[in-house]
C-alpha cells in the first residue's frame, strides 16, 4: 500500500481511498478521487467516499461496530475509519504483540504519515459512542481491475529546475565555492599531521610558521567562501522564490471560483510554504548535502588508508547510534501524531476565540472558551513533556555513543602511537576526521527529510499547476459595440431549462429547470425567500459555475463559448458579501484603471450618494478605508460598492441585495439617481424591499429553486400569488 499524504484540509477522504486502491495495484490521483467525492468546504462525508469507492469499482459496506468485530475482520483490511468524528485514516494491519499479547494497529493517517499505535489509543480516537466506531470495508469487483486510473501529468523536479536556469552563473559560483570550501576542510587534517610530525617533532620552528601561516590562510579562505556563499544564496533564492512565487499567484488567479469553493485559507499560504521549500531545496540543501557526501568520501578514504580497524570501530558505533536514535523516534513518533492532533485542536480553539469575540461577550462564553483552551494546553504540555524525555534519552545515549566511539578511536590510534605505528600528528588527524564525520551522517538524514517535505510541496503544486484555468485563447470575447447595437433579433440573456447542483449528483437541486428571458435594456428584478437561489442564478450568468444541465445564452451567444474575463468586464457587480480593499476610497471605486478617472470618480460617488460624507474625512477621495483604515459602516460600505460598480460604467448590471443596509432616505435617493443610470444597460437586480423592486419591467420570483411567478408589480399585486404573499406585509405598511 503507497502511503499518500493529503494535500488539502479536506483531502483526507480522497487520500485514504487511494491508498486503499494502491493496496490492490491501481493508482488513483489525488484529484481523480477528489472530483469523485464531491467534496466541499466542510470536507468529504461518509456517503462521498462510499459514491466515490463505488465509482472505481469497490465493493462498499459502511459500517458501526465495536471493536471486537472489527479485530475479526482482519481479513478485510485494508479498511478506511473515521477517526476522531472529523477525520478518516486507513487501517492498513493489526497485529498482536508475541510478548504483551496485545493488538498493534498500523494506521496510514493521510494528514501524517504511518504510524502504530496500542488498542488503548486506537480506541480513544476511534470509539464514537456505544463502544462502537464507524468503519468503511472495500472490496474490489471486476469493475475495479478493468478501469485505467487516468495518469495525472507530473510537476517533475526538471520543470522545478527549469526555474535555475536564468542564473546558471550565480550557481556555477556556488557550486566552485563549495567546492572549495569542501577543499579546504579536506586539506585542515594534513596540515594538522604535518605540523606535529614535521614541525614540532623535528623541532622546526620555520616549518611550524609555515604551516600556522597555511592554517590562517585555510581558515581566512572558508571564512570568505562562507560569505560569498550565503550572499550568493540569498540573491539566487530571493530571485527564484519571487519568481516561483509570482507564477504562482499569477496561476491561482486564473483558476475558476469553484477551485476555492473547498479551499481554507491555510491550504493557500501552505502553497506559498511549498513554493519557498522546494526552492530552499534544490538551492541550499541538495548542493551542501553533494559536497558533503563528497567529504565524508575523502575522508572515508582516508581513514581506509590510516587504518582498517579504526574504521571498523567508526562504523559500528555509528551503526549501533543510528539504530539507537531510530529505535526512540519510532516512540516518539507516536507521541508526536498526538500532539500533532492537540495543535490543531489548539488552533482552532485560538481562531475561534479570536474571532469570535463579540459573540462570546455577549453571550458570556468567555470562561467556557477559555477553559476549553486551557485543557488543551493542559495536554499538550503533559504530551510535551513525555517528548522532552524521550528526546532526552535519544540524544543522551546518541551523544553517548559518539563519545565512546571518539574514546575508543583515540584509545586505538595512541595505542599505534606507543607501539609506534603511527605518528602522532596522524592521531590527531585521526581524530579531527573522526569529528568530521559526524555531521555529513546528520545532513544526511536532514536531507532525505526534505526530499520527502519537497516531494510532497511538488505533488501539492502540481496538482495546482495543472489545474485547468477558465480563460482560453478559444472563448469569445463580448465586444462593446455589439452588446448595445440595435440588430432584429431580440437580444437578452436565455435560459434554457438550466438546472443546477453545487456538489454532484447526490447533492439537491438548487436551480431546477429555469426557463427565463432577460430582455436587453430592462430592469429584472429577481425575488424570492432566502435560500431559493437568486444569488446562484447571477453567479452562474458570471460563469463562476457551468450549469449542471441546460444552457444560458447572452444574445446568440452560448455562455460557455464567452470568455469569463472580457464577460466580467462588461459587468457592474455587487454582491452580498462584496469586499472593500485595505485602499484609498479612489482606489476602491476605481479597481480596473490604472489611473483614476476623477470626473468619473465624483460622477459614481454622486449616484451612490457617499460623496458628502466622502467629504467630511481627511483626505476625502485619498482616505484609507478597509483593513488598514477607517472603519466604515455597513450601509456605507454598499454604497462604495455600488459607486464601483457605477464608475464601471458597463453594459450589464447585477445587484444582489445592493441597498440592504441602507436606510429608507438614502436607498430612495440612490435607487432615482439609478434610474438614469439605468438607461441602455440590461439591469438584474436580487431584493427583498418592495421600493427597490417595485418598479423593475420583470419581476420573477423564485421558490425552491424554481421560477414559479412572473410580470409586473402591478400584475403580480393582483395575482394574489407567490410574490404577493411575500411582499404582502411591506404592502400594507405601504398603504
Ligand atoms: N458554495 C455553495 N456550496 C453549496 N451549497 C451552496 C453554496 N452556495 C449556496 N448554496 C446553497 O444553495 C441554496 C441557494 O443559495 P442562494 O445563495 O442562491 O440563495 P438566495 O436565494 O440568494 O438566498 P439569500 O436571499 O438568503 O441570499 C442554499 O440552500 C444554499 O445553502
Amino acid at each position: 500500500m503507497n502511503f499518500i499524504h493529503q494535500h488539502d484540509q479536506m483531502d483526507c477522504g480522497p487520500a485514504c481511498l487511494g491508498m486503499v486502491s494502491s493496496f490492490y495495484g491501481k493508482n488513483y490521483s489525488l484529484e481523480t478521487l477528489r472530483n469523485n467525492s464531491f467534496i466541499t468546504r466542510e470536507g468529504v462525508s461518509l456517503l462521498g467516499i462510499t459514491e466515490a469507492a463505488q465509482n472505481i469499482g469497490f465493493d462498499v459496506v459502511s459500517t458501526k461496530l465495536t471493536i471486537e468485530t472489527l479485530l475479526g475482520e482482519k481479513d478485510l483490511l485494508p479498511c478506511i475509519v473515521h477517526w476522531n468524528q472529523n477525520h478518516f485514516v486507513v487501517i492498513k494491519k493489526i497485529s498482536k504483540k508475541i510478548f504483551s499479547n496485545q493488538y498493534n494497529f498500523k494506521i496510514a493517517d493521510p494528514g501524517y504519515g504511518m504510524i502504530s499505535l496500542n488498542e488503548e489509543k486506537f480506541k480513544k480516537s476511534w470509539i464514537a459512542d456505544d463502544n462502537k466506531g464507524v468503519a468503511l470495508f472495500l472490496k474490489p469487483t471486476k469493475k475495479f481491475y478493468n478501469l485505467d486510473p487516468s495518469k495525472a501529468e507530473k510537476l517533475t523536479i526538471k520543470y522545478m529546475l527549469s526555474y535555475l536556469t536564468p542564473y546558471k552563473k550565480q550557481l556555477s559560483l556556488m557550486f566552485l565555492m563549495l567546492f572549495l570550501g569542501s577543499g579546504l576542510t579536506l586539506i585542515f587534517p594534513f596540515l594538522t599531521q604535518n605540523l606535529i610530525d614535521k614541525g614540532v617533532n623535528k623541532k622546526d620552528l620555520g616549518f611550524i610558521g609555515v604551516i600556522l601561516l597555511a592554517q590562517l590562510g585555510v581558515f581566512l579562505g572558508s571564512v570568505i567562501i562562507e560569505i560569498i556563499r550565503n550572499w550568493l544564496m540569498l540573491f539566487v533564492g530571493t530571485k527564484i522564490s519571487i519568481t516561483i512565487i509570482s507564477d504562482f499567484l499569477k496561476k491561482l488567479l486564473q483558476l475558476p471560483i469553484k477551485f476555492f469553493d473547498t479551499k481554507m485559507m491555510g491550504d493557500f499560504n501552505q502553497r506559498i510554504q511549498d513554493n519557498e521549500r522546494v526552492e530552499t531545496f534544490l538551492t541550499s540543501q541538495s548542493l551542501a548535502t553533494f559536497f558533503s557526501i563528497i567529504t565524508f568520501s575523502v575522508f572515508f578514504g582516508v581513514l581506509c588508508y590510516y587504518d582498517i580497524k579504526i574504521l571498523f570501530v567508526y562504523l559500528t558505533l555509528t551503526f549501533i547510534s543510528i539504530y539507537w536514535s531510530i529505535y526512540w523516534l519510532k516512540k516518539i513518533k507516536i507521541l508526536d501524531y498526538f500532539r500533532f492532533q492537540q495543535r490543531s485542536n489548539n488552533q482552532e480553539s485560538i481562531y475561534e476565540i479570536i474571532n469570535g469575540v463579540t459573540e462570546m461577550k455577549l453571550n458570556q462564553f468567555e470562561d467556557f472558551k477559555r477553559n476549553e483552551w486551557e485543557a488543551i494546553q493542559q495536554k499538550l504540555f503533559k504530551i510535551n513533556i513525555r517528548i522532552l524525555k524521550l528526546n532526552q534519552i535519544q540524544s543522551s545515549g546518541f551523544e553517548f555513543v559518539n563519545q565512546l566511539k571518539n574514546i575508543v578511536v583515540t584509545f586505538l590510534a595512541a595505542t599505534y602511537v606507543v607501539e609506534g605505528n603511527m605518528t602522532l600528528g596522524e592521531l590527531l588527524s585521526v581524530s579531527f576526521i573522526i569529528g568530521q564525520m559526524n555531521s555529513p551522517v546528520n545532513q544526511l538524514i536532514g536531507f532525505f527529510r526534505s526530499l520527502q517535505e519537497a516531494k510532497l510541496s511538488l505533488e501539492r503544486l502540481n496538482e495546482m499547476q495543472n489545474h485547468p484555468i477558465e480563460e482560453s485563447e478559444s472563448l469569445l470575447k463580448i465586444a462593446k459595440q455589439n452588446l448595445t447595437s440595435d440588430n432584429n433579433t431580440v437580444r437578452g440573456i436565455k435560459f434554457n431549462n438550466v438546472s443546477f447542483q453545487y456538489e454532484g449528483p447526490r447533492s439537491p437541486y438548487v436551480l431546477k429547470n429555469i426557463n427565463l428571458f432577460i430582455p436587453e435594456g430592462k430592469i429584472t428584478a429577481i425575488v424570492g425567500a432566502s435560500g431559493s437561489g437568486k444569488t446562484t442564478l447571477m453567479k452562474l450568468l458570471l460563469k463562476f459555475y457551468a450549469p449542471t444541465e441546460g444552457e444560458i445564452f447572452y444574445n446568440a451567444a452560448n455562455i460557455k463559448e464567452l470568455s469569463p474575463k472580457s464577460l466580467r468586464e462588461n459587468c457592474g457587480v455587487v454582491m452580498q458579501d462584496g469586499f472593500i480593499f485595505s485602499d484609498t476610497i479612489e482606489r476602491n471605486i476605481g479597481t480596473g484603471d490604472e489611473i483614476v478617472d476623477k470626473e468619473k470618480l465624483i460622477k459614481a460617488g454622486k449616484i451612490a450618494n457617499i460623496v458628502e460624507y466622502i467629504r467630511t474625512l481627511p483626505l476625502h477621495f485619498n482616505t484609507r478605508i478597509g483593513a488598514s483604515g477607517n472603519g466604515i459602516s455597513g450601509g456605507q460600505k454598499q454604497r462604495i460598492l455600488i459607486a464601483r460598480a457605477v464608475y464601471k460604467n458597463p453594459h450589464y448590471i447585477f445587484f444582489d441585495e445592493a441597498t440592504s443596509a441602507l436606510d429608507a432616505e438614502n436607498e430612495k435617493i440612490i435607487h432615482d439617481n439609478l434610474q438614469e443610470f439605468f438607461k441602455g444597460k440590461t439591469v438584474i437586480i436580487i431584493a427583498h424591499r418592495l421600493s427597490t423592486v417595485k418598479n423593475a419591467d420583470n419581476i420573477v420570483v423564485l421558490k425552491d429553486g424554481k421560477i414559479v411567478e412572473q410580470g409586473n408589480h402591478p400584475e403580480l399585486v393582483y395575482n394574489k400569488a407567490s410574490y404577493y404573499n411575500l411582499v404582502k406585509n411591506q404592502l400594507e405598511l405601504g398603504n
